[in-house]
């Protein structure tokens, strides 16, 4: 996705500041100019930009930090955390429970992706075991019952409209009132878009709404806005008491980031976002994994999620298990490959691993990276067993590498490309361990001066200090 861009150039504002010799207020400067430069390129609006500079410098006061103390961790820490906030809008939404009949109604502009995402909300929930049905009361757009019927029915998912109703209230009335007494238990009703935000619509969506009492209302807009979306979210707000926000088309949009920084400030939850055109191109948004991910920190909740989705009820287990477990070895890698395999889109998933977004394999260039892995694994199947399950980067000396090498039909630069490969995967896979929000409470307490620590009201006077550095968010990278 073109976020990535934006991961990667703020990961790499951060590496560099990694990278210095000292971590000095120059270093710190620098790093934020960067990082304020690439989020004024994805369109965030100044006014955020400017906030998150400002709190990330109060938060990182470098002077009073002791010697000895990780400034660079503490800087990526506050980077983290601020991130989370401009995305946080603070505000949970409706969650529609299975077997509990619930109404979803879409509403915003002709084009920006509804009858899309309606069918993609569908399905994503099916998958998840609910039983959803899908009504057209968009009688504004010809063709939009045959579009919402098309999609509908190549996803299998039951669908009302009509070709000769021209009333959209008459017709979501009867959809919703047919699903309900058929039992289904998620009814997505599509209303009509506009070119612009006019008074037609609103009253139209005012009047859809009032009929079906909808749970929840879902305001469906164009990621490639940017930060107009401030203003539409807030106009859609304000006629249709909008509830949630699902921003669509984040594949292709260098905006994308501004898009829903914006959405955020208008204190509306984004609880989708929309990746590509096809029905699985679908995600759910949730501020930590999708900071985590933006960073190539992974995502490892939407990763099992994803895991529980696609493969069979009794493989799962062992390889949750292995994946949250924290020790990454070869074998891990080698299986998780091999899983990945069979997994559908590969891009899509890759960037939830912990370390792979971005680098191991990138949307638009799948082939090249299934190639890689595929190289990677020929190169795993020349090892023994010692070394696949070992974590002791020694045991792989140079005449190892040259056997493996030979017996893979391999150049030795790719074996070293692929050990440096696992060790950089494995790095993130330990920090992912050292994200345990005790262990990282403990190092940092032990990383100050005692009197310090003493200051701030001792370990429980500090540990809320760093709740309120991550008052939205939890774990740090
Ligand atoms: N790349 C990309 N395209 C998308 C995404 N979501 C929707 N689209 C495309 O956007 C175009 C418009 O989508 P529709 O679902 O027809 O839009 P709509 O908002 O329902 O339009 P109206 O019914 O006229 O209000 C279609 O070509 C979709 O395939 C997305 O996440 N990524």
């Amino acid at each position: 996705m073109v976020l990535a861009e934006l991961g990667g150039s703020i990961s790499r504002a951060l590496k560099r500041m990694s990278d210095a010799t000292v971590v000095d207020d120059k270093a710190l400067a620098d790093c934020l100019n960067e990082i304020t430069r690439a989020l004024l390129q994805a369109d965030v609006r100044f006014a955020a930009v400017r906030d998150l500079q400002n709190n990330i410098r109060r938060l990182v006061n470098l002077e009073a930090l002791a010697a000895g103390t990780n400034k660079r961790k503490i800087i990526q820490q506050a980077v983290f955390c601020e991130l989370c906030s401009m995305l946080d809008p603070g505000k949970p939404s409706f969650v529609p429970a299975k077997g509990k009949p619930s109404v979803v109604m879409f509403v915003g502009l002709q084009g920006s992706g509804k009858t899309t995402t309606c069918t993609k909300y569908a399905y994503h929930h099916r998958r998840k075991g609910f039983n959803p049905a899908l009504v057209c009361a968009d009688t504004f757009r010809a063709g939009a019952f045959d579009q919402l019927k098309q999609n509908a029915t190549k996803a299998r998912i039951p669908f009302y409209g009509s070709y000769n109703e021209s009333d959209p209230v008459k017709i979501a009335v009867e959809g919703v009132d047919r699903f309900r007494k058929e039992n289904y238990d998620l009814i997505i009703v599509d209303t009509s878009g506009r070119h612009k935000q006019e008074a037609a619509l609103f009253e139209e969506m005012r009047q859809v709404s009032e009929a079906t009492k909808p749970d929840l209302v879902i305001f469906v807009m164009d990621g490639s806005i940017g930060q107009a979306a401030f203003d539409q979210a807030q106009a859609f707000k304000q006629s249709a008491s909008v509830g949630a926000v699902i921003v669509t088309k984040m594949d292709g949009h260098a905006k994308g980031g501004g898009a829903l920084s914006a959405v955020a400030a208008t204190k509306s939850p984004v609880i989708f976002i929309g990746t590509g055109e096809h029905i699985d191109e679908f995600e759910v948004f949730d501020v930590k994994p999708f900071v985590n991910r933006l960073l190539g920190m992974g995502d490892l909740s939407g990763l099992v999620n994803k895991i529980k989705d696609v493969m069979p009820a009794d493989q799962q287990p062992e390889l949750v298990q292995k994946l949250t477990a924290g020790t990454f070895t070869l074998r891990l890698l080698y299986e998780m490959f091999q899983n990945l395999q069979n997994m559908g889109p590969l891009g899509q998933l890759f960037s939830m691993f912990p370390g792979f977004g971005g680098g191991l394999i990138t949307k638009g260039k799948e082939k090249e990276g299934q190639a890689k892995i595929k190289r990677y694994m020929t190169i795993m199947d020349s090892m023994t067993d010692a070394e696949l399950d070992s974590t002791n980067p020694k045991l792989m000396n140079e005449s190892r590498i040259i056997r493996i090498a030979r017996g893979s039909g391999r150049l030795v630069k790719d074996v070293t490309e692929m050990l440096e490969e696992y060790k950089r995967i494995a790095k993130m896979w330990s920090k992912l361990k050292l994200n345990n929000k005790n262990v990282r409470d403990h190092q940092i307490i032990n990383s100050l001066p005692p009197n310090l620590v003493k200051q701030m009201g001792g370990a429980a006077g500090l540990q809320t200090v760093m709740k309120q550095m991550c008052s939205k968010g939890g774990d740090l990278i």
